[in-house]
């Protein structure tokens, strides 16, 4: 029998009233609860009878209060495969995010995803359950939200073992990205108001390591450096160390060492010594760190005292002296954390609670640190940041006049090979102080700034000499 293209559509009406009646029926009369325990039963049914396996991910935790990590991580990971191809997406308003809003996955949706020649599927699903809400109030609809993976069965091993991974540190990743970048601070008094040991601002510091005037050979080794470290966490596992890297930083004021702390997309922790109440607040506070974060410690020999600093006999004597007083809570007015206290806290078992921590110290005066609290394996990477040479000073001139090259380059060459001048005074120099100034007068200006310095320079040596020729005679 052979059906009329008329009679065909009429069937397919027919049919799609009937599906439409059962399903305005079933919606109307089955009470939202019991709908669910069909929804999920017949849910069941279809993994019985197919070669299919799904793997539920629930937007929030059992007791409805907290959305997952894994949820969230996946929902990065599907937004990014989604936002090119599928039809329905959501965008979401997220607090903390540099975009506006997140695109993900709409509910209903599917995307298709492949994994070393696995296909998968993953859809967002909506199950309606009217008394649960959680008060977060993203769901007081009572809609619980999911995501179902969905796979043939023989794939089971590579899913569950590799591919799921896989999604979960790439979505984190990818979370991270989006996430607006902090720069977190201590307070002296341990907690703020809030009770939270750190307070944070958005951190969008425009400086970048192209930007940083350095000799481009140590540039592209810190560069290097930091890449390799960031992609090396089985590397740690399997030689059992903490996922961790130390860096000193030492050079003359101006150079650019807190500026260095900026150049990994990392929340940055500035980490006030001082303000530090004792060891135990400042294992506190570094516990209370994320992953993924730089922890900076500025001017390390200053903010530590005495206690940071190479001893002498006598000094160290004081030193244990001060320690048994700080015990017995003698003395407030100095830094109360001391070096031991430090040095534990930098690699001691606290340090493998989180992975990826970068540590940074800096210092002008690395000579007068004690040892024990530079020794490699601690800072792992002891990096001079110097005064302005001609390759530096080449940086800046891109950066600040958007010239690469000029008559007054070849005096200019001559000038910092004889002068130490730091980056951020030749910076200053080569600031254009209104719209209509050019590249030659921010260059004159930066010549007669060398000029001056190597002549105060050569009357300091010169008077130097005469004192140390008139001491000579004395003697
Ligand atoms: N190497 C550099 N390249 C580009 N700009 C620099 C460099 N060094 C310093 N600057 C400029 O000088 C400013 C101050 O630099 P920064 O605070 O990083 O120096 P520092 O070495 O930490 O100084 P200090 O020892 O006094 O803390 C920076 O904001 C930047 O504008």
């Amino acid at each position: 029998m052979v059906l009329e293209t008329g009679e065909i559509l009429g069937l397919t009406g027919s049919t799609m009233t009937t599906l439409m009646f059962f399903w305005a029926i079933y919606k109307q009369f089955f009470p939202d609860q019991l709908r669910v325990y069909i929804e999920e039963y017949v849910y069941k049914m279809m993994g019985w009878v197919s070669n299919s396996v799904h793997i539920k991910f629930d937007e929030f935790t059992g007791e409805g209060l907290k959305r997952t990590g894994a949820y969230n991580s996946i929902r990065n990971y599907l937004s990014s495969k989604s936002t090119p191809c599928a039809r329905r997406l959501k965008a979401n308003e997220t607090k903390n995010s540099k975009a506006l809003v997140v695109l993900s996955l709409d509910d209903h949706e599917a995307v298709e995803d492949e994994f070393e020649g696995v296909m998968v599927k993953w859809s967002s699903n909506v199950a309606n359950t009217a008394n649960q809400s959680n008060q977060n109030g993203n769901n007081n609809s009572g809609e619980r939200r999911y995501l179902t993976l969905s796979f043939h069965e023989k794939h089971r091993e590579i899913i569950t073992k590799s591919y799921l991974g896989h999604v979960l540190s790439e979505g984190k990743k990818i979370g991270l990205k989006n996430t607006e970048r902090k720069l977190y601070t201590n307070s002296s008094s341990c907690y703020y108001s809030d009770g939270k040991m750190w307070s944070n601002v958005p951190f969008n510091h425009p400086a970048t390591l192209e930007t940083l005037a350095m000799d481009p050979e140590k540039k592209e080794e810190i560069k290097k450096d930091l890449i390799k470290f960031t992609k090396a966490k089985d590397y740690y596992k399997k030689v059992g160390k903490p996922w961790k890297r130390g860096y000193l930083l030492f050079g003359p004021p101006g150079t650019g060492k807190s500026t260095m702390a900026n150049f990994l997309e990392y929340d940055v922790y500035d980490l006030e010594l001082t303000a530090v109440n004792d060891n135990l607040n400042l294992k506190k506070l570094l516990l209370d760190t994320t992953s993924k974060s730089i922890i900076v410690i500025e001017d390390i020999d200053c903010s530590l005292g005495l206690a940071g600093k190479k001893r002498t006999k006598n000094e160290e004597v004081e030193e244990e002296d001060y320690e048994e007083k700080m015990n017995t809570h003698e003395v407030y007015e100095r830094s109360k954390v001391t070096l031991s206290g430090l040095l534990n806290a930098i690699d001691g078992l606290w340090s493998a609670c989180t992975d990826e921590k970068i540590m940074i110290f800096t210092t002008n005066f690395v000579d007068n640190l004690d040892p024990a609290l530079i020794r490699r394996g601690r800072m792992d990477n002891h990096i001079e940041m110097s005064y302005c040479r001609f390759e530096g000073f080449k940086v800046l001139a891109k950066n600040y006049l958007d010239i690469e090259a000029h008559e007054f380059y070849g005096e200019i060459k001559q000038c910092l090979e004889e002068t130490d001048m730091s980056p951020a005074d030749v910076a200053e120099n080569l600031m254009r102080k209104s719209d209509e100034e050019d590249a030659d007068n921010c260059l004159k200006r930066l010549i007669k700034s060398l000029e001056e310095e190597k002549e105060k320079v050569r009357k300091l040596a010169e008077e130097e000499t005469r004192e140390g020729s008139e001491e000579r005679k004395q003697s």
